[in-house]
């Protein structure tokens, strides 16, 4: 009999999501769950990566015995995730050795510093498409295998096994039987090869990862493994696995080369098709694998954006002048402007286009008739302004200016974070009408390998726009205003000192 669903799991920074999806890819049935974050010095962002898993599994079960399905009708599962987070974990017994070192932590910060005063960055952008940061898991997986006792040695005599979230849950479902990842992934780890599609022995010597504990290299759309764990009361083919970026990307069907898509979630990921040749870029911005699929393998160029929705989080959590996130919206519109008041949330750092780990975020241009709608309209003018820098540095590297972007993520919600997109980037701002396009994309991924949807024809007819935004402010208003941005972000920049380190 036809088998009438997929379900997607969503394994994001903040929380836990499991989505079923039918043949038209309209969602059934959704579950999500928040989990904890652990901040155990400044610039440090852990999680708990058995809490990962129970979070993950109870939303993935809570759909799988839904009264209103048949878990017999579910053909495949598809995985995405927040990528980069660290894993390392005890081969024998499946206990990670530390926590999920997440991938805005910092702690790396100076040992990156040193490999790229020491002259490594060609090397490593030539080889990785990436810029040594501690935002990707190379560094982590050194801090790790360098701080938790004996874990070298355990690392060399083949005990541990290192995964990216999406690793660490295909091991748990299928009972430590499969230890695996996706390109997409893996050339988020700054240890893979984007041109020869291996890890490389040079890189792993560089930053001392040894080769046995790294897993398996597969394509975004083929059979990882079968679901065995009890959690799950039926067993599932898991046949879709891509970083949540890049599932994003082939959610919303970004898949002619030009086209682009920007995610508001806790950070902002833009990221451009490029087709099948990696672009190497001259702007500060990452080349990446989209997806590998069908035997063809999709290039991009992506700007990561460390704090986006973030910056609304913290002005709920952390400064209290927000009920929810959703509030930003009103409270944005009791001003006409944000009264020359700027934010720089680089509370983490700034991310593209600018790497600059050492910055920290900025509130400037105060006076006295600053209020609280200033404020709150410079921070979510401040996530506006970061993705429009991103955006430049594209166009910059591929000559195309951009006439459409692709809009998902929680905080796309908001009307006066999207208008003033538009105002500022001068596009079209398309948000579609199924958000949860990075879950979506993995159901693809899984859908395709297992025949459930045929062709990517098919899936384009499923895409469709629930509200375009176009600019409306004065070009000359929104270049002053950038123009100021852009002194704000010098402001921020270097604020922290470097300690130099030597990693030799
Ligand atoms: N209406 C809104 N306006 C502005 N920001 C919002 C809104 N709704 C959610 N957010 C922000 O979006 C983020 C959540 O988006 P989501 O895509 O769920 O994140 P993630 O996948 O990174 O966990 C939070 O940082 C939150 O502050
Ligand atoms: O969990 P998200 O949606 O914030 O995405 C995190 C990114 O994958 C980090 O690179």
């Amino acid at each position: 009999m036809e088998k009438k669903y997929i379900l997607a799991l969503d394994q994001g920074t903040t929380s836990s999501r499991a989505i079923l999806f039918d043949k038209k890819g309209e969602i059934i049935e959704l579950a999500q769950e928040e989990f904890t974050q652990y901040y155990p010095k400044p610039g440090w962002v852990e999680h708990d990566a058995n809490e990962i898993w129970s979070s993950q599994v109870k939303m993935a079960e809570k759909i799988v015995s839904s009264t209103n399905i048949n878990a017999a009708d579910i053909a495949a599962m598809g995985i995405t995730n927040q990528r980069e987070t660290t894993i390392i974990w005890d081969r024998n017994t499946g206990e990670p050795i530390y926590n999920a070192i997440v991938w805005q932590d910092r702690r790396t910060a100076e040992i990156c510093d040193f490999y790229k005063d020491s002259g490594y960055s060609p090397r490593v952008q030539n080889k990785t498409g990436l810029l040594i940061d501690a935002y990707f898991s190379a560094t982590k997986i050194k801090w790790i295998l360098d701080h938790v006792k004996g874990a070298r040695e355990r690392a060399q005599k083949g005990e541990l096994c290192f995964g990216t979230v999406d690793s660490w849950l295909v091991w748990k479902f299928t009972e430590g039987k499969v230890h695996a990842t996706d390109v997409t992934n893996a050339s988020r780890t700054m240890l893979y090869n984007i041109h020869t599609l291996e890890w490389d022995s040079e890189l792993l010597d560089l930053f001392d990862v040894p080769y046995h504990i790294l897993p398996e290299v597969k394509s975004c759309s083929e059979h990882f493994g079968d679901t065995t764990t009890d959690e799950i009361s039926t067993e599932i083919p898991i046949t879709g696995i891509a970083g949540d970026q890049q599932a994003a990307l082939f959610g919303q069907l970004c898949t002619k080369e030009g086209m682009a898509k920007n995610t508001y979630g806790t950070g902002c990921f833009l990221v451009m098709n490029t087709g099948e040749t990696p672009k190497t870029s001259k702007n500060d911005l990452l080349t990446t694998i989209a997806w590998s699929c069908n035997g063809k393998i999709n290039y991009a160029l992506e700007g990561s954006i460390f704090v986006g929705g973030a910056a609304i989080q913290w002005l709920r959590d952390g400064l209290g002048i927000l009920r929810s996130a959703a509030e930003s919206e009103e409270v944005a519109l009791t001003v006409s402007d944000n009264g020359g008041v700027y934010f720089v949330p680089a509370l983490t750092g700034l991310g593209a286009p600018h790497w600059d780990q050492f910055a920290r975020g900025t509130l400037i241009g105060i006076t006295r008739g600053t209020n609280r709608g200033h404020i709150v309209r410079a921070a979510l003018e401040g996530i506006n302004y970061q993705v429009n820098d991103v955006l430049k540095a594209i166009e910059a590297d591929t000559g195309l200016i951009t006439r459409e972007l692709r809009v998902d993520g929680g905080a796309v919600a908001n009307n006066v974070l999207m208008q003033y997109q538009a105002d500022i980037s001068r596009c079209k701002v398309v948000r579609p009408k199924t958000l949860e396009t990075t879950a979506l994309g993995a159901a693809y991924f899984a859908g395709l390998a297992v025949g459930f949807w045929k062709s990517l024809n098919e899936l384009h007819e499923q895409w469709q726009e629930d509200r375009v935004f176009q600019a409306k402010l004065f070009a000359s208003k929104a270049l002053k205003n950038v123009g100021e941005w852009k002194k704000a972000v010098d402001r921020s920049k270097s604020w922290v000192e470097s300690k130099h380190v030597n990693v030799t």
